[in-house]
């Protein structure tokens, strides 16, 4: 959908939730956030900017990252007043307000309510629904009003109004018809938030019934990450940053050029431009030099029959003509004249047209593209500052296990090391994450569950290592387990064979949960094959993984009926065929072989052995998000 640069939005937070106990309605938690936060989610792509209008907790508003402004008029007036100061502060011609309870509200509300306001020439428009059998049913807390019309809701506030649908009486109002009744749907009490809250969101369970056969003790790699992948859901929240910046990050909407990319017709060569029908069928020609044409300063001379213009790469192609000669097959350049020699170039020869990059309304970027160095330059080339991306995704982790230590402390005897939390550090980065890193936690019931309802608190995602196996001294899992809907698995995959998966919930707020085991190569395999992916999707990215294809220099002994994952070393063979050789041991612990492999080779469930010379899938490093 695009933007609607001529409306602002305003999320209506101003009343005292009488009917939720005195609560702060837009601050009550729902899946996962507040409900303000999903209005706002809902809202931001839809219009120019966001404010929120709140008469309490301004801070906690403030950060959602958008304008709270708090009634002009004292009193508590209802959510007339927020309109009154929306209307007066807003810097667009048209408002558009929203209720702090409506999580549901249409994507396409800016668009449908501005159309129709367009279309039948009105002060206003809001949306009504219809349900079968039943009277229409206005929501007139829904509307796009044009900002002018402030001094008619300031006058109707001084003289004692305050009816949402009394102040327009005079005024054209149009109502849209909008399908979805539950698009409009607020929530006024607590219980009802809660009910909804277990409701709607989905269930492990819901998404594990899917598959034909399912066995958490032997689950297909693949069975593993499509469940992943349908439970997880993105981040809606979008922030405009200036073009720079945004390397790296996910883009929330389509760009769409607004100029033809090149502007105009131009040459691609140094030469001169002439008029294709001038070119001689055999012998020679020779052309008048009438006037030159550099890039940036275009002539003024439009050259007749037999004439042509000296013009440089990149210069603008003067009127009539439609083809360039280069000027090293000239024949002979005299004194201002030149000879072409038949055969030379075609007409029509290089010659680049007005919008051959991109044409004016196309989408030059699609939604859900990661940045890169290529798409800076893209958006640069239509004169755009600032692009809309997804705010970054929070992951908080850390590692468990009482023989860990940290970099720094006594290595006693037992003890290792942490590094997964280097690695996974590493990975996160790489992905462009907001990282929390909590550090090390102790196998104890009381820490664990701490942990993980802070990071559950203050995370999109968490990602622990270590203790989700089966061994004696592991409290994670029943924790996990004890915080949310978290599954165990048994994957047939090695190494990285246990995985917990699942989301948890602490105080009003949940998190996806990736409880990747503790071996330092599996935790690493585990995240690129299954988390990675599931922490994009949550980005609101599309980055598939890209398997190459390279002949397997010796012979690999290979298990059907699992998925194993070696450490490789991808070369170039005498023939420039990429071949790739297995590094030395691929014990789970052997972190050494990883650092020295630049790519894994995936061997699928159904391949057995693997015989010197054979093709085998192969994931690189290098580039790996
Ligand atoms: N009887 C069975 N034993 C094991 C099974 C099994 O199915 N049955 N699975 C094995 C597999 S496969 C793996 S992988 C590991 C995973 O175990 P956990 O996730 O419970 O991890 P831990 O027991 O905590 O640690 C395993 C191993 O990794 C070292 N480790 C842990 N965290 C770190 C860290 N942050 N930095 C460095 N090294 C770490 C830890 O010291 C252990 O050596 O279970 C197998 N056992
Ligand atoms: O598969 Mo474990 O994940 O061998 O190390
Ligand atoms: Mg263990």
């Amino acid at each position: 959908m695009t933007q609607q640069a001529s409306i602002s939005g305003l999320i209506l937070a101003g009343g005292r939730g009488t009917r939720m106990g005195q609560v702060d309605k837009g601050l009550q938690p729902f899946r996962g956030k507040t409900m303000a936060a999903h209005v706002l989610e809902r809202l931001a792509p839809q219009v120019a900017q966001v404010a929120i209008n709140a008469n309490q907790n301004q801070e906690t508003y403030a950060a959602l990252g958008v304008p709270v402004w708090p009634d002009d008029l004292p009193g508590f007036m209802g959510p007339l007043a927020g309109m009154e100061t929306g209307m007066r502060r807003c810097a667009t011609e048209y408002l558009l307000t929203a209720p702090c309870d409506s999580p549901f509200l249409p994507p396409d509300l800016a668009e449908r309510l501005l159309t129709a306001l367009r279309e039948q020439d009105a002060d206003l428009a809001f949306a009504m629904t219809q349900e079968p059998g039943q009277r229409p049913q206005p929501h007139p807390v829904f509307c796009l009003v044009k900002a002018s019309l402030l001094p008619v809701l300031s006058a109707y506030l001084a003289e004692g109004g305050r009816r949402m649908d009394g102040w327009y009486t005079d005024l054209k109002a149009v109502e849209v018809l909008f399908e979805d009744a539950d698009a409009f749907r607020n929530i006024n009490t607590l219980e009802e938030l809660h009910s909804l809250d277990t409701v709607r969101a989905p269930r492990l369970a819901d998404v594990t019934s899917c598959l034909s056969a399912y066995d958490p003790d032997a689950l297909p790699v693949k069975d593993a990450q499509r469940i992943i992948r349908e439970f997880v859901q993105p981040v809606q929240a979008v922030e405009q940053v200036a073009l720079r910046a945004a390397l790296g990050r996910v883009l929330a909407r389509d760009i769409v050029s607004p100029i033809d990319v090149p502007a105009h017709d131009n040459s691609a060569m140094d030469g001169y431009a002439l008029r294709g029908a001038d070119l001689p069928a055999d012998g020679k020609v020779r052309l008048a030099v009438v006037g030159t044409v550099y890039a940036g300063k275009p002539g003024t001379r439009v050259p007749g029959p037999g004439e042509c213009v000296r013009i440089m790469t990149g210069g603008v192609m003067p009127e009539g003509c439609d083809s360039v000669i280069p000027q090293e097959f000239v024949a002979e350049e005299g004194e201002g004249s030149i000879v072409i020699a038949a055969g030379v170039v075609k007409a029509g020869d290089n010659r680049r047209f007005a919008g051959e990059d991109l044409k004016a309304g196309s989408a030059a970027l699609k939604a859900g593209k990661v940045i890169r160095p290529a798409d800076l330059g893209l958006v640069a080339s239509l004169g755009i500052a600032e692009v809309p991306v997804r705010r970054r995704l929070r992951v908080a982790f850390f590692s468990t296990g009482d023989e860990l230590r940290s970099i720094g402390q006594q290595l006693d005897e037992g003890s290792v090391y942490d590094s997964n939390r280097y690695t996974i550090y590493g990975m996160l980065q790489r992905l462009g994450c907001d990282i929390i890193d909590m550090g090390i936690v102790r196998d104890d019931p009381a820490a664990l569950e701490e942990a993980l309802r802070s990071a559950c608190e203050n995370a999109d995602a968490i990602i622990t290592s270590g203790g989700v196996s089966v061994g004696a001294a592991d409290y994670t899992k029943q924790i996990m387990a004890r915080l949310g809907d978290v599954t165990f698995w048994k994957i047939g995959m090695r190494p990285g064979r246990p995985l917990a998966f699942g989301r948890i919930a602490s105080n009003g707020h949940s998190a996806f949960l990736f409880g990747l085991p503790g071996n330092p190569v599996a935790v690493m395999v585990s995240f690129y094959f299954f988390a990675r992916e599931a922490l994009l999707r949550m980005m609101g990215a599309d980055a598939p993984l890209p398997l190459l294809r390279a002949r397997s220099v010796g012979a690999i002994r290979k298990k059907p009926g699992r998925t194993e994952y070696q450490r490789g070393v991808l070369t170039h063979g005498e023939d420039g065929m990429a071949q790739v050789r297995i590094t030395g041991s691929q014990g789970s612990g052997i972190l050494r072989s990883m650092s020295e492999a630049n790519c894994m080779v995936v061997l699928h469930d159904g391949q057995g052995n693997v015989a010197a010379g054979d093709m085998v899938d192969v994931l690189m490093f290098e580039g790996l998000v």
